[in-house]
């Protein structure tokens, strides 16, 4: 569980939507040059079709590889297991991550997204190495994100599952709101277009890093 708890702290997540100026390969190795330390692969409502899909992604794994950075795919099992994902990360509208978890196998890490207490523990009980808290705050890269729920949720999971479990909290998370994530009881936060559409990702990433480790003038 260690292992899934330090690679939390800065989890990038993105597909090619989330990139429209850039090429999503340039993007991802500036955000690793930058110190992210988990990256998540999220095509949603892109556009590309499936073999377009699977070669973006072996793109994308192979970095991650290269920098021995974890790679995850959001949502698609068979694409994890097609990009030799280290994980997968499901939502509560995705496969049954009991079912998912007899799919990838004991030694993959699975993601399960949760919102409250009952969440947390049934996705726990699933069998899931982490949980993804939120939206902590209004985000434009989840069309269908529900009313921002806040750090206040994290602590609230945190009462009934204890300090162990790796939690890391998304939605609207810039750098300077990484303190209360944190601070909520957090093991990270992960990130969407506060780097990707940043313009600079890798000085993006390096902010968050300073946050992440108190390192700011405040
Ligand atoms: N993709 C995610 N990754 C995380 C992680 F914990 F990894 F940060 N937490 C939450 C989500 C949201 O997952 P889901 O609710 O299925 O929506 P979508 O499939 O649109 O992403
Ligand atoms: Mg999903």
């Amino acid at each position: 569980m260690s292992f899934v708890k330090n690679s939390l702290s800065l989890y990038f997540i993105m597909g090619s939507q989330d990139c429209p100026h850039q090429d999503p390969v340039r993007v991802l190795e500036q955000a690793i040059n930058g110190g992210i330390t988990c990256f998540q692969y999220r095509e949603k409502n892109s556009g590309l079709h499936m073999h377009q899909t699977v070669l973006l992604g072996k793109k994308l794994r192979r970095l991650c590889r290269e920098h021995g950075i974890p790679f995850l795919v959001n949502d698609r099992v068979d694409l994890a297991l097609i990009l030799e994902a280290d994980g997968v990360h499901i939502g509560q509208e995705d496969l049954p991550a009991s079912e998912v978890r007899k799919i990838i196998g004991p030694d993959r890490i699975l993601g399960v997204s949760a919102e409250t207490p009952a969440e947390a523990e049934q996705a726990m009980l699933d069998g899931a190495d982490y949980i993804g808290v939120g939206p902590m705050y209004s985000t434009l890269s989840k069309k269908d994100a529900g009313e921002p729920i806040g750090p206040d949720a994290i602590q609230q999971i945190r009462r009934q599952i204890g300090s162990d479990f790796p939690i890391v909290g998304i939605g609207g998370i810039t750098p300077e709101r990484t303190p209360q994530v944190m601070e909520a009881g957090a093991d990270g936060v992960a990130v969407i277009s506060a780097i990707s559409k940043s313009g600079e990702p890798s000085e993006a990433a390096r902010r968050f890093r300073q946050y992440l480790s108190g390192s700011t003038k405040l």
